[in-house]
């Protein structure tokens, strides 16, 4: 049946071609533009064909959670995020929310192995992902059909109960998981409270237990383990263990104080499925997921951001105002250089780079987002006046440090909102690298801190003098103060580093 599908961008008719006969089924992916063989409609075919092997293809069999949270919803919000197709097979349908289960609907397990069949025997799938999988028959079924269609990976998150405390799958299933599924599994990502009931009920309450689990739930059968430690009690940390049959490895992220955590399981393993499918390794792809290689709020400690004119003034150049101040401890690195030329910037950024990087310090650059992804930085620092962090995670994509500039505790909220790691907050105290900079001074500080979701480092006017008073503030959120002029304003930069970093440790 061909459907007449017009051009997005001028409204022309494709036309089909001939030649592509074994993909006669669907003549609009087939078809070129008329007029423009590089148009919309040859992103669209290219997209849409997913027997051309080429698009990394998840394929994910879990719940539908109608508050979007958890659940195929956020399996395909993830995998959209992370650049791969999603196709579905749904299990059960939920009547749900933030605040707990209300309704569930099981699918009968001969309609799971209809959507199966429709989607294997079609696509070139290169990973399947598994979700909450209600009955023992529909792990069967998962199982026989898996069995005839070979995939790359099969992720299982061994979903039983919500974060909300809703029973979702009942014991009745475990055998399968023990007897079927586990035994072809590439990774099992189980919570702490899942993997105790895969052991048969022993409690997990260390990061020591977590460790043995995985090496028990490995003898099950599946060839990587990784245990969540989301909701292990008294941990400052949200702590992870990765177990590939030979090493342990602690994933460890800082934990976000929040009671709003549904999804969060669903979303990690979707996001392993998503970077195997696009051909990681799977050590890689759990580390990336976790977020391992990003944003420690920690690196706000002392936070040196460059001055151009400060530089020309001491007649030095970036990279050895820059190689001064990480010898000299600075923990994160601004590059802020208002008026070099762009081919300039992008020399000297990329040899910063290279120096920040050979000191672990993270590198960012102000406001330049096209330098920033020239030279691979580590992410980009905006005001409220430069390219809006919505825009900016965007173009930047999930792995990159985003901080934006705010005074209030709505932009505070509101950068949080458009995926910001962190915010700079200030002027604390006047100062003359910014001309009508409003002062906002420890008060005003102080209350963006309390409103912040996100860490928080304080800028403006700081120096030997007053970064103890700053930090004394015990603000939450407040992880370190920003430098410019007093560090780089001066004779020697890395012995006012060492100095400031001695005061604010
Ligand atoms: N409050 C939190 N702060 C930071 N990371 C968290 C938090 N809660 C969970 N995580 C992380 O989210 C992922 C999912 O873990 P978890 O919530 O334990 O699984 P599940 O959603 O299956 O219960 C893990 O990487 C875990 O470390
Ligand atoms: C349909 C469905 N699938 C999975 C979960 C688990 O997610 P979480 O443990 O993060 O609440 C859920 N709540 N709903
Ligand atoms: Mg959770």
């Amino acid at each position: 049946m061909a459907t007449q599908l017009l051009c997005m961008c001028c409204g022309a008719q494709p036309q089909p071609q001939p030649q592509a006969a074994p993909f006669m089924r669907f003549p609009f992916w087939n078809s070129v533009h008329p007029k423009n063989p590089t148009s919309v409609v040859r992103v669209q075919a290219e997209a849409a064909d997913m027997n051309m092997n080429s698009i990394p293809h998840v394929l994910s069999v879990a719940g539908s959670d109608s508050g979007g949270g958890a659940g195929i919803q956020a399996d395909l919000k993830t995998c959209a995020a992370r650049r791969v197709y999603c196709s579905t097979v749904i299990t059960a349908v939920t009547a749900q929310n933030t605040a707990g289960v209300q309704g569930l609907n099981i699918l009968p397990e001969d309609f799971v192995a209809d959507q199966l069949h429709s989607v294997l025997s079609d696509m070139h799938v290169h990973v399947v992902k598994t979700g909450m999988l209600p009955s023992l028959n529909i792990v069967k079924v998962l199982c026989q059909t898996l069995r005839k269609f070979p995939i790359k990976a099969l992720v299982v998150d061994p979903v039983m109960i919500s974060t909300s405390g809703d029973v979702l799958v009942g014991p009745s299933v475990l055998a399968g998981f023990l007897e079927e599924l586990l035994p072809m599994t590439d990774i099992v990502t189980p919570n702490i409270k899942e993997a105790s009931v895969l052991l048969g009920g022993v409690p997990l309450k260390s990061v020591s237990d977590m460790r043995t689990a995985a090496k028990l739930i490995h003898d099950l059968g599946p060839r990587n383990v990784l245990v969540k430690g989301g909701d292990l009690p008294n941990s400052l940390d949200a702590i992870d263990v990765f177990f590939d049959g030979e090493e342990f490895y602690e994933l460890c992220s800082p934990r976000v104080n929040t009671r709003n955590s549904h999804g969060t399981g669903c979303t990690l393993a979707s996001c392993i499925a998503a970077e195997l499918a696009k051909g990681s390794s799977m050590l890689s792809a759990v580390k990336s997921s976790c977020r391992l290689n990003r944003f420690n709020p920690n690196d706000l400690l002392l936070y040196a951001v460059t001055d151009s004119a400060m530089n020309r003034k001491w007649g030095r150049s970036i990279a050895e105002a820059v190689k001064a101040a990480v010898e000299g401890g600075a923990t994160i690195v601004q590059l802020r250089e208002k008026d070099a030329e762009t081919r300039d910037f992008l020399e000297a950024a990329k040899v910063c780079l290279e120096i920040c990087h050979s000191y672990g310090v993270p590198l960012l650059i102000n406001d330049r987002i096209d330098v920033a992804l020239a030279c691979d930085a580590d992410g980009v620092h905006v005001g409220q006046s430069d390219m809006p962090a919505r825009l900016a995670r965007t173009l930047l994509g999930p792995e990159k440090i985003i901080g934006v500039s705010c005074k209030t505790p709505e932009q505070a909220h509101q950068a949080w909102i458009d995926g910001a790691d962190y915010i700079g907050c200030g002027g604390v105290y006047p100062t003359n690298t910014k001309a009508n900079n409003r002062t906002i001074g420890l008060e005003g500080l102080k209350e963006v801190c309390l409103a912040s979701t996100l860490p928080v480092v304080a800028i403006g006017g700081i120096g030997l003098s007053n970064a103890r008073e700053v930090m004394k503030l015990g603000a939450p959120n407040l992880n370190g103060v920003a430098v410019v002029s007093a560090l780089f304003d001066r004779e020697c930069i890395l012995t006012e580093t060492r100095n400031l970093h001695a005061l604010v440790s």
